[in-house]
């Protein structure tokens, strides 16, 4: 399994700081780093950031999420069977929702090979203290990307007063109180800290020793042991909070040779037939997946 780190973060936040940083320390452990970029409209002046011998993919087409996940997806396998590397580093554009991003890399095909360490998100922290300035769309996405994050980082402590950063460091943990948060000048993290992040796979045995990270955003993949009856799935399907954003992957429907594509995005549901046999496995993403019982997988 190769650890995986999503880098969130508003447009001008600090994330290439962390990028660099982590790289360097990723190297002086003798670990090998791999890095997904995507800019969003930009020319890749980013990546110069990188030194020549790290296995490099940009998206410049737009970002990780509304490029489509299947572009994503062939990205990743190319890095997987041609590169070698340890740990792989996606920073996703300012302008990426974390489930969408989330979304991206999870896929059936690849999720034993990827162990998602989680989402680490760079505020700059003046920004959070003049978030009201925002219009409302960029807020949302402001406060998302907070919300989803496993690992905060306040960054630019260095232009607040004491008075400000203990406001911004309250503020920021009351609202994700799952989040590991630390502060950061220059998004300066210690390789340590990113380690110590739990994985954001879930599954019954070790969400039940995780009680307080349940609220956290987190994936489980599922394996089917047998085939559906497609309308009790269907209704299962109704029964679902909305705290649950996203799944995808094959899933064996009575009568029907070759498990089906689902998708499931907010509620909608899209079913393709799958002309090769593919495992009958999906990806799901949300929160709170412990305790879901999905039928035909147990
Ligand atoms: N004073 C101060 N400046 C910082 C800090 N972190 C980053 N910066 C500066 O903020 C600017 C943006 O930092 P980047 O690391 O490029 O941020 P980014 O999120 O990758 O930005 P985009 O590529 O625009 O999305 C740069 O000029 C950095 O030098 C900090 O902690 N303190």
């Amino acid at each position: 399994m190769k650890d995986v780190y999503l880098f969130s973060g508003f447009l001008g936040s600090g994330k290439t700081s962390l990028l660099t940083d982590t790289i360097r320390q990723l190297k002086e452990k003798g670990l090998k780093p791999a890095v997904l970029m995507n800019e969003l409209g930009k020319l890749p002046f980013d990546s110069q950031a990188i030194e020549e011998d790290i296995p490099l993919k940009e998206m410049l087409e737009g970002c990780i999420c509304c490029s489509g996940s299947e572009k994503t997806e062939a990205q990743l396998q190319t890095l997987l069977t041609g590169e070698n590397f340890d740990v792989l580093i996606i920073e996703t554009t300012g302008a990426a929702h974390p489930v969408e991003a989330l979304d991206a890399v999870y896929s059936p095909l690849f999720a034993n090979q990827l162990n998602v360490k989680g989402i680490v998100t760079v505020v700059d922290s003046m920004r959070w203290l003049d978030r009201h300035l925002l219009p409302p769309q960029m807020r949302s996405l402001f406060l998302e990307q907070i919300r989803h994050a496993h690992l905060l980082l306040a960054n630019k402590m260095d232009l607040l007063s004491e008075a400000q950063q203990a406001k911004v460091t309250f503020e920021l943990q009351s609202f994700n109180p799952t989040a590991t948060l630390i502060q950061t000048s220059h998004a300066k993290c210690p390789l340590s800290i990113l380690e110590s992040l739990a994985g954001t796979v879930s599954d019954k045995d070790v969400n039940k020793a995780r009680v307080g990270q349940e609220l956290a955003l987190s994936t489980r993949l599922v394996s089917f042991k047998e085939s559906v009856d497609q309308e009790t799935f269907e209704e299962w399907l109704r029964t679902l909070p909305s705290t649950i954003y996203r799944m995808k992957g094959y899933v064996p429907i009575k009568g029907i040779k070759n498990p089906m594509l689902f998708q499931y995005s907010y509620g909608m549901v899209q079913w393709l037939p799958e002309y090769v046999k593919m495992e009958p496995t999906i990806v799901i993403i949300g929160e709170q997946l412990a305790h879901l019982n999905i039928p035909g997988s147990e």
